[in-house]
C-alpha cells in the first residue's frame, strides 16, 4: 500500500489547492492576492487569540469574583448590573442581541398558556369519562405543570435532614390538598372553547418559529435533561449571533470582545424581522389571549404557573410586539436565557482612584451545569451566593421532588465547607425579594410548601428572616476559619439599589483583600 505524502501528485489536498493549468497572469496574480490576505486574516486571528488569552490571564493585584448559585436565581442578571456600571457602552454593543432572546421568551410563553390550556380541556375531558371523580382530577392536574414547576412538596433531602429540615413532614400533604381540595371549573370549557381555538390556530405560526429561535440563539446545541424546553447559550453568544447574521467567519476577538462600533452597523437578522412582523400582526391576539377571563382564572388558581419573565413581557407586549421594537436596559435586565458552563467577564473598577481588573464568573446554575464551577475555585478571592428566597413554592426542573429553598440550601453548605473555598471572602445575596413580597401579598402561603414554617406570620419580614436564619445556620456550622459573612436583601432587577449593593460589596471585598495581601 502506498503511504501518502503531502508531495504525492496523488495527494487530494495538494490536487485541490494545485492552481489551474489554463490560469493566466492577471488571474495568477488575483490568486497570489487573495492568498497573501487569507494569510494575513489568519495571522490576525493568531494574534487576535494570542492577545485575549494575555487579557484573560489573572494578574497578580486583580480580583477574581464567582456568581453561584442554584438555576434562575439570578446570576447572569447580577452580572449584567456589573456590566451597567463598570462597562456600559458593552451593554449597547449587544442590546439588539437581545431581542432574539425576548421574542423566544414571548413565543415560549405563549405555547406554554396553549398547552396548558389543552391539558386542562383533555383532563376535563378524561374527568367525565371516569366515574372516580376525585382520584382523576388529582391526577390530571398534576399533569397540568407542564413547566416543570410541581405543585408537590418534595421530600426532605439529606441537606435539610441534617441541618434541621425546612420540611418538616416528608412527603407532606399540604400541597397535594391544595390541589384537590378546589374542584371549581376555572378551565377553557367555561370560558369560549371556540375563541381559544381559533387563537390557537392564529398563533400557530408565531409558535412554530421557537424551535429555529432555539436553534439561533445556542448555535445548535441542546442539553440533555434540560426541561422546560430551555436554551442554553455560551458565553459570548451575543457577538456569535451577529457575526451569524453577518455571515462571516467568527474570530476570536469578536467572539470575547466585540469591536467599537459594532451593534451600530448590524444589518437585521432576517429570521428576527419576520418574527417581529409576525408579533406585529397577532398583537391584537396575544392581547386577547392574555386578558382571556380562563387564563386569567387558571393563573389565580394556580393551574397556570408562569416564569417571571413570561409575565413581564406579555404585560409589555403591545411595546414588545412594535415595529422597530428595541429593548430597553429594563427589558434585558428580565430576559432570560440560560448560561452553559462558565462565562468571564472583566471589568476595571475604580477603588478609592486605584484602578483594579475584576475577573468575573458567572456560571450555569442547573445541577447537570455545576461540575464546571470546580476549575475555577483556585485563587478565587470573593464569591456572591445568589439564593432566590421567592422560590419557596418552586421545585427543581432537573428534579421536581426537591424545593427550591431545600437546593440552595444545600449547594450553600457545598461552598461554605469547600477546602478550596475556606479563605474566600463570602457574600450572599437573598435576591428576589419584589417577588417574594408579591406572592406573600396574593395570600400565597408559606408554610404551604415548608412544614416547619408553621404558625408564624406570613408577613414579608417575617419570612425574609426565618429564611436568613436557614442560611446563617449553615453558614456557622461550616465555617472553621470564623469567616464572614455579607449577607443583602436584594432584587437585582432593581439597578438603582442593586448598584448601591455592589459599591458595599466592593468596598468590603478591597477591603478583605488588602488584608489578606498584608498591605495595610
Ligand atoms: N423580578 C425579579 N426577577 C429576577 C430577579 N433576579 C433575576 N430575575 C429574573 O429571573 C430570571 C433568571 O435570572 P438569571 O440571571 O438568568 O438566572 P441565572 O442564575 O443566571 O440562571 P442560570 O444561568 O440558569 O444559572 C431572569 O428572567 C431574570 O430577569 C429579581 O430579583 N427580581
Ligand atoms: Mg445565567
Amino acid at each position: 500500500m502506498r503511504s501518502p505524502s503531502l508531495y504525492s501528485q496523488d495527494d487530494p489536498i495538494s490536487a485541490a489547492l494545485k492552481p489551474p493549468s489554463s490560469e493566466t497572469e492577471s488571474e495568477r496574480a488575483f490568486r497570489l492576492e487573495q492568498e497573501a490576505e487569507a494569510k494575513r486574516v489568519s495571522e490576525q486571528i493568531d494574534e487576535d487569540l494570542r492577545e485575549e488569552r494575555e487579557r484573560l490571564k489573572k494578574r497578580k493585584g486583580d480580583v477574581k469574583l464567582l456568581l453561584l448559585g442554584q438555576a434562575e436565581s439570578g446570576k447572569s442578571t447580577l452580572q449584567k448590573q456589573f456590566q451597567l456600571m463598570y462597562k456600559p457602552h458593552s451593554i449597547e454593543q449587544e442590546r439588539s442581541s437581545w431581542t432574539s432572546v425576548i421574542y423566544f421568551n414571548v413565543v415560549h410563553s405563549l405555547k406554554h398558556i396553549l398547552n396548558t390550556l389543552e391539558a386542562w380541556d383533555d383532563s376535563l375531558d378524561d374527568e367525565a369519562d371516569t366515574p372516580d371523580m376525585n382520584s382523576v382530577a388529582t391526577s390530571s392536574r398534576m399533569k397540568l405543570n407542564g413547566n416543570g414547576i410541581s405543585d408537590q412538596p418534595s421530600p426532605s433531602t439529606s441537606l435539610m435532614e441534617q441541618n434541621g429540615s425546612l420540611n418538616g413532614s416528608p412527603g407532606g400533604s399540604l400541597a397535594h390538598s391544595e390541589m384537590t381540595a378546589s374542584t371549581s371549573n376555572s378551565g377553557p370549557s367555561s370560558g369560549g372553547p371556540t375563541q381559544i381555538a381559533n387563537l390557537r390556530r392564529r398563533l400557530s405560526p408565531l409558535i412554530a418559529t421557537e424551535a429555529q429561535l432555539a436553534d439561533r440563539l445556542s448555535g445548535g446545541i441542546t442539553v440533555s435533561g434540560s426541561g422546560k424546553g430551555s436554551v442554553y447559550v455560551r458565553s459570548g453568544w451575543q457577538a456569535r449571533t451577529i457575526d451569524k447574521i453577518r455571515s462571516k467567519r467568527p474570530t476570536a476577538a469578536t467572539e470575547k470582545k466585540p469591536r467599537e462600533s459594532e451593534s451600530m452597523d448590524v444589518p437585521p437578522d432576517p429570521l428576527v424581522q419576520e418574527i417581529a412582523q409576525m408579533l406585529q400582526a397577532c398583537e391584537e391576539d396575544i392581547q386577547e389571549l392574555w386578558s382571556h377571563p380562563t387564563v386569567k382564572g387558571m393563573l389565580l388558581k394556580r393551574r397556570l404557573k408562569l416564569d417571571e419573565w413570561s409575565e413581564f413581557f406579555l404585560k409589555h407586549i403591545s411595546r414588545v410586539a412594535s415595529p422597530d421594537y428595541i429593548p430597553t436596559t429594563d427589558d434585558i435586565l428580565h430576559a432570560r436565557i440560560q448560561t452553559m458552563g462558565v462565562a468571564e467577564h472583566i471589568f476595571d473598577v475604580n477603588i478609592h482612584g486605584k484602578l483594579v481588573t475584576w475577573h468575573l464568573y458567572d456560571v450555569g446554575g442547573a445541577r447537570g451545569q455545576r461540575h464546571t464551577w470546580v476549575p475555577y475555585f483556585d485563587d478565587a478571592n470573593a464569591i456572591i451566593f445568589v439564593a432566590p428566597v421567592s422560590a419557596f413554592d418552586q421545585y427543581l426542573e432537573e428534579d421536581p421532588r426537591v424545593n427550591r429553598i431545600d437546593d440552595s440550601l444545600q449547594l450553600f453548605t457545598q461552598v461554605c465547607s469547600n477546602a478550596l473555598l475556606k479563605s474566600v471572602h463570602l457574600v450572599l445575596f437573598l435576591n428576589k425579594t419584589d417577588l417574594l413580597r408579591a406572592k406573600l401579598d396574593k395570600g400565597l402561603k408559606v408554610r404551604k410548601y415548608i412544614t416547619s414554617f408553621g404558625e408564624r406570620s406570613n408577613d414579608y419580614e417575617t419570612v425574609v428572616q426565618y429564611f436568613r436564619a436557614h442560611f446563617l445556620q449553615v453558614h456557622r456550622r461550616n465555617n472553621e476559619n470564623r469567616r464572614v459573612l455579607y449577607t443583602h436583601f436584594t432584587s437585582v432587577v432593581d439597578t438603582k439599589a442593586t448598584q448601591r449593593i455592589i459599591g458595599n460589596v466592593r468596598d468590603s471585598i478591597f477591603r478583605g483583600y488588602l488584608q489578606s495581601a498584608a498591605l495595610v
